[in-house]
């Protein structure tokens, strides 16, 4: 009688979204490329939460962010897993990526570990290394001003290797090795990763599985070489005492292993773990910090605007962590890049690790939630008139992200819009640095030059720059753009070469 009763009751309550067709679901129409501008074509359609199929799998795409809060952190204990991505080895049981990781022991103990290492660290302010870095990057400015897609990614890879492993000069290294990881894990990546089926040819006839072998090992290699070479100098007393590698040895010789003695096992856990968390915090910074550039050269007004804040504030010096309260409108110009163009348009995806019920409709194990992050960055009501950049809705009483006191907001740690950084038991370990190296290397850059779009030496017209041009990976970097970096005076270039000049001792340059 119940079944009968069920049956009578009709088809079972679904979201709404696209129209499915037989086997395929709905992936004929869903671009590979810039993919989050087709979800949030949908989710103008069909409203904040939609489901969807590609192939087999069910896909909910969130664009609201209170139903994501709903979801992702409220339900966190179902909907924390990470999908299979084809074309990555082993990903799922790492102990490469904690960020793919499903929940396990090795999830929780890599996450544990970084989360406590970095909050030390941004405790100490990454111990002047984010300054000193960002006095290179304006020197090397000064030098070759073209170069300053490359620099920036590698400024960011600096920071990183530096504090990783006390080595600066595998900046440029990580950035290639995490571009060649990030294009592995996307969608818009081999093809194996949306035609899965294809991965399974056998390994003599299939040039993805090969090309994945090298990479998986080139990069294993160089993790664990920088490993050993840290523990060497660990072990001679010669590593300093702020790098992520010295966190690490300290805590084995303070359980007693004074020698560094560890199984084949131990040494991959750790080697990943801290290679990774090297290796996550330099596009995922980069791209930001690219697109921060090309807004200053497009938006002279904010260009001004934070450039007489830091002159008020800072004068002649170049500005510091220090500043970082008396200098809200620079802060804005940060906040508001991020908001206009994702760093992770389309979120991480998250996974449903058991059968649910959310809003009366049956959710499968399995399916994939993604909290499209650049539809919620465009929700109206929350971010009004939100294709255009606008730093006042940070700083001006009356637009809904404003708070106070400025001192303090906007910032990439609290408050407003860190649904930028990931929900619940898997939001971002990260948010910290983004704070402190955004801050330091924008108010330098505004500090040292006028910037503007790059003039044409054979019409006299701006170079056009297409704000919508970028790579397609899961995390944003935008793609090759022109733009012209003038030092603000004949004094401010001697001041940034003499910035350069006083680090060329200690940094490696
Ligand atoms: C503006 C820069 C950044 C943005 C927008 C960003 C955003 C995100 C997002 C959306 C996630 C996924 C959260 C989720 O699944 O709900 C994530 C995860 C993560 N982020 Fe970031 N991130 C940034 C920078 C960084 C940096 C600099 C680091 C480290 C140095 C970092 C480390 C991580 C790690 C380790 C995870 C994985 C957490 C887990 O799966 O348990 N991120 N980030």
């Amino acid at each position: 009688l119940r079944t009968w009763k069920k049956k009578k009751l009709g088809p079972p309550a679904r979201f709404p979204g696209p129209k499915l067709f037989p086997v395929v679901g709905r992936v004929h129409d869903l671009p590979r490329f810039a993919m989050w501008l087709k979800l949030k074509e949908w989710a103008d359609i069909y409203g904040p939460i939609y489901q969807t199929r590609m192939l087999n799998q069910p896909f909910i795409i969130v664009s609201d962010e209170k139903i994501a809060e709903e979801l992702l952190v409220k339900r966190g204990h179902i909907y924390s897993g990470r999908p299979q991505i084809r074309s990555l080895f082993r990903h799922k049981e790492g102990p490469s990526y904690v960020a793919l990781m499903d929940r396990h022991d090795i999830w929780t103990r890599q996450r544990k570990w970084v989360h406590a290492a970095m909050a030390e660290s941004h405790r100490n302010h990454f111990y002047g290394h984010v300054e000193n870095e960002s006095a290179r990057f304006l020197g090397l400015m000064l030098m070759d001003p073209s170069r300053f897609l490359d620099y920036t990614r590698e400024f960011c890879g600096r920071v990183m290797s530096r504090l990783a492993w006390d080595d600066a000069t595998q900046g440029k290294t990580n950035g290639d090795s995490a571009d060649m990881t990030l294009h592995c894990m996307s969608v818009s990546g081999p093809i194996t990763n949306t035609m899965t089926p294809i991965w399974h040819l056998p390994f003599a006839v299939n040039p993805w599985k090969k090309f994945e072998v090298k990479r998986e090992a080139a990069q294993r290699a160089w993790w664990i070489n920088n490993y050993r070479l840290a523990r060497d100098r660990m072990l001679r007393g010669e590593l300093p005492s702020d790098t992520w590698a010295y966190r690490y040895f300290e805590q084995l010789q303070r359980e007693g292993n004074h020698e560094l003695v560890q199984t084949e096992d131990q040494e991959v856990f750790a080697c990943c773990m801290i290679g990774f968390f090297n290796l996550v915090g330099v596009v995922t910074i980069s791209g930001p910090l690219k697109f921060f550039l090309m807004a200053m050269a497009l938006h002279p007004v904010w260009q001004r605007k934070a450039q007489e804040e830091i002159d008020r504030v800072c004068g002649n010096r170049m500005p510091t962590m220090k500043d970082f309260a008396d200098l809200p409108t620079v802060r804005a110009c940060l906040k508001e890049t991020v908001r206009w163009r994702s760093g992770v348009p389309l979120g991480v995806p998250h996974q449903a690790e058991k059968d649910d019920e959310f809003r009366g409709v049956q959710i499968k194990k399995g399916t994939i939630i993604l909290a499209c992050e650049w539809s919620i960055n465009r929700v109206e009501s929350k971010y009004p008139d939100p294709e255009s950049f606008r730093p006042e809705r940070w700083l001006e009483p009356g637009w809904p992200t404003y708070q106070e006191p400025l001192s303090r907001y906007p910032n990439f740690r609290e408050g407003q819009g860190m649904h930028t950084f990931g929900w619940g038991r898997r939001t971002c370990l990260g948010n910290n640095i983004v704070d402190d190296e955004m801050f330091c290397f924008g108010a330098a850059v505004l500090w040292a030059f006028n910037m503007g779009p790059k003039v044409c030496p054979r019409t006299g017209e701006p170079v056009h720059i297409d704000t919508q041009a970028t790579n397609s990976h899961v995390i944003l970097e935008p793609s090759t753009f022109y733009m012209d970096f003038k030092p603000r005076s004949r004094e401010r270039g001697a001041d940034v070469l003499d910035g350069y000049k006083s680090l060329v001792g200690e940094l490696k340059i």
